[in-house]
C-alpha cells in the first residue's frame, strides 16, 4: 500500500508466527532450501516442531521468509546444562533478499529470547560463514571433516574387545539413548535430545534410506553405505552419521568395526571435533586429511546469565568492556569473578577494563574452544592488562575441544 508520500511501502517486517502460519513458513523455507517436501513430510515436521517458536518476515502482509528459535539444552564447560535458543531454517525468499529481512528476523528473535528470559544464549549452524558475525554470533566450536581409507590400521598395542554387534534400532532404542545421554551430559557443545530430535536425526521419515547401526555395551555407531563397484572391484563409502562411546574401549572397538567392513574403500565423517581421538589412534596420522571449518556459532543474549551458566578452569577476576549493537542491555563494563570452585558471576561496573571486545568474541569464548590470545592476535579483542588476560584465557579454556555433533 502507498504511504503518505505516495511510495509503496517496501519495508520487511518480522513478527511471531501463530500455529496456522507455521505451515506457510514451512513451504517458504522448503523453496529457499531447494526442497520439495511431500504432504507427509510436511505434516511430520509440523507435528514434531510446530510448537517451537517461529518468526515470519512479511512484505505488505505477504510471508516472504522466517526462521525458528527452538528450545534446546546445551552442555557448557563443567558439565553444566544451559537452555539455548537454537536458530534454524533462517530463510528469505529469493525475490526479497538483501533488503534487511534477515536483520529484522534476527532482531525480533533476539529481543523475544531476552524478554522471555529462558535462554541466555542463542546457537546456530551457519549455511555460509559470512552471515552471522554482524549479528553478534561468534564461532564457538570448530569441526573437522575426515576421510579414512578402509582397513586403516591403528597404532600397535591398541586393543579392541569384539563386543560390537550389527542390529536394527528404533529411534527410542536404549542402546542409543543410554550412551548418548551419558556422553552428551559431559561433552561441551552437545545437545540434549527428545524423541523428536532422534526421529529427525535417524531419518525415520526416509524409509528408503534407513541407516545401519553397530552397537557396543557402551556406545554405538550410526552409518550409511553408498555401494560402489567398478572395474577394480568394490569401492563402497561408509558415511558415519554419529559414533558415540562412553569408554575408550567402546570408541576403539566401534571404529575398528567400521574400518574393517569388507568392500569399503573409504569411511567419511563430515563433522568431528578437531581433536577427535581417532586422529591419534591411526598409525598413518596423515591419512584422514582433516579439513577444518566453523561448527557452532554462539550468541550471548543475556551476558550476566550466560557468563554464570558455565564453570571455569581457575579463579580469576576481570573487567570486560563489551560492545553490542543489537542487544544494548549487554553493552558496557562487566566484572567477571570466578570463585575457587569454578562458579562465576558477572556484574555491571564502572571500573577501568582489562579487556575490550565485541559480544561476538564473548560468544566465541564461552564454550572454551577459542583462545583469547588468538582473538587478540587477530585484533578483535583489545587487551589492556596482559596478566589478567592470560589468567582469563586459562579460566575459559576447556581440556577437550568443544564440538556440536548434531545438525539442527
Ligand atoms: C541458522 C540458519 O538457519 S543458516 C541458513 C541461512 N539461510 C540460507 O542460507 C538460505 C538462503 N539464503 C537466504 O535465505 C538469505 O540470503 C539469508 C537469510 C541468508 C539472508 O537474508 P537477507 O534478507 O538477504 O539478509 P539481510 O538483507 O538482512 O542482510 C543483512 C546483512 O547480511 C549480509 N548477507 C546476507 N546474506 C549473506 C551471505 N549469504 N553471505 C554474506 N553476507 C550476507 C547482507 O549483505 C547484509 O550486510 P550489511 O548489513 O553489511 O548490509
Amino acid at each position: 500500500m502507498p504511504d503518505s508520500t505516495g511510495r509503496a511501502d517496501d519495508r520487511l517486517v518480522a513478527r511471531r508466527l501463530d500455529a496456522d502460519e507455521i505451515a506457510d513458513f514451512h513451504d517458504v523455507a522448503a523453496a529457499v532450501f531447494f526442497n520439495r517436501p511431500g504432504p507427509q513430510e510436511r505434516r511430520r515436521y509440523l507435528d514434531r516442531f510446530g510448537s517451537e517458536r517461529f518468526h515470519g518476515v512479511f512484505h505488505r502482509e505477504r510471508l516472504v521468509g522466517g526462521g525458528g528459535a527452538f528450545a534446546r539444552t546445551i552442555t557448557l564447560p563443567g558439565e553444566r546444562q544451559c537452555p539455548a535458543a537454537a536458530m534454524t531454517g533462517m530463510s528469505i525468499t529469493a525475490t526479497h533478499r538483501r533488503r534487511g529481512g534477515l536483520t529484522a528476523l534476527v532482531r525480533a528473535q533476539l529481543d523475544e529470547t531476552y524478554r522471555r528470559g529462558e535462554q541466555p544464549i542463542s546457537i546456530l549452524l551457519a549455511s555460509e560463514s559470512g552471515i552471522y558475525r554482524r549479528f553478534g554470533y561468534g564461532i564457538a566450536t570448530r569441526q573437522a571433516r575426515i576421510r579414512v581409507p578402509g582397513r586403516a590400521a591403528f597404532r600397535p598395542g591398541l586393543d579392541t574387545d569384539g563386543l560390537v554387534d550389527e542390529v536394527e534400532c528404533a529411534p527410542d532404542d536404549p542402546r542409543l539413548l543410554l550412551p548418548y545421554t551419558e556422553v552428551s551430559a559431559q561433552r561441551t557443545g552437545w545437545l540434549q535430545r527428545d524423541h523428536r530430535h532422534w526421529a529427525q536425526i535417524l531419518g525415520a521419515d526416509a524409509p528408503d534410506d534407513p541407516p545401519r547401526f553397530a552397537v557396543h555395551p557402551q556406545g554405538y555407531a550410526v552409518y550409511r553405505v553408498a555401494p560402489a563397484f567398478n572395474d577394480l572391484g568394490a569401492a563402497c563409502t561408509v558415511t558415519v552419521v554419529e559414533l558415540v562411546a562412553a569408554t575408550p574401549q567402546a570408541y576403539r572397538s566401534l571404529w575398528r568395526h567400521l574400518l574393517d567392513l569388507d568392500l569399503v574403500a573409504e569411511i567419511a565423517v563430515d563433522s568431528v571435533a578437531p581433536d577427535e581421538p581417532l586422529l591419534d589412534l591411526l598409525s598413518d596420522l596423515r591419512a584422514p586429511r582433516p579439513q577444518l571449518s566453523d561448527n557452532l556459532w554462539v550468541r550471548v543474549v543475556d551476558l550476566e546469565r550466560a557468563l554464570g551458566a558455565r564453570r571455569y578452569a581457575r579463579p580469576v577476576e576481570a573487567v570486560l568492556e563489551v560492545t553490542d549493537r543489537l542487544c544494548p542491555w549487554n553493552q558496557g563494563r562487566w566484572r567477571l569473578r570466578v570463585e575457587s570452585d569454578g562458579t562465576a558471576n558477572a556484574h555491571p561496573v564502572t571500573a577501568a577494563p582489562h579487556l575490550r571486545m565485541d559480544i561476538a568474541d564473548l560468544g566465541a569464548l564461552l564454550l572454551g574452544g577459542t583462545r583469547l590470545g588468538t582473538l587478540a592476535a587477530a585484533g578483535t579483542v583489545d587487551i589492556v592488562d596482559r596478566g589478567v588476560a592470560r589468567d582469563l584465557s586459562a579460566a575459559f579454556l576447556e581440556d577437550r575441544e568443544p564440538h556440536c555433533p548434531e545438525i539442527f
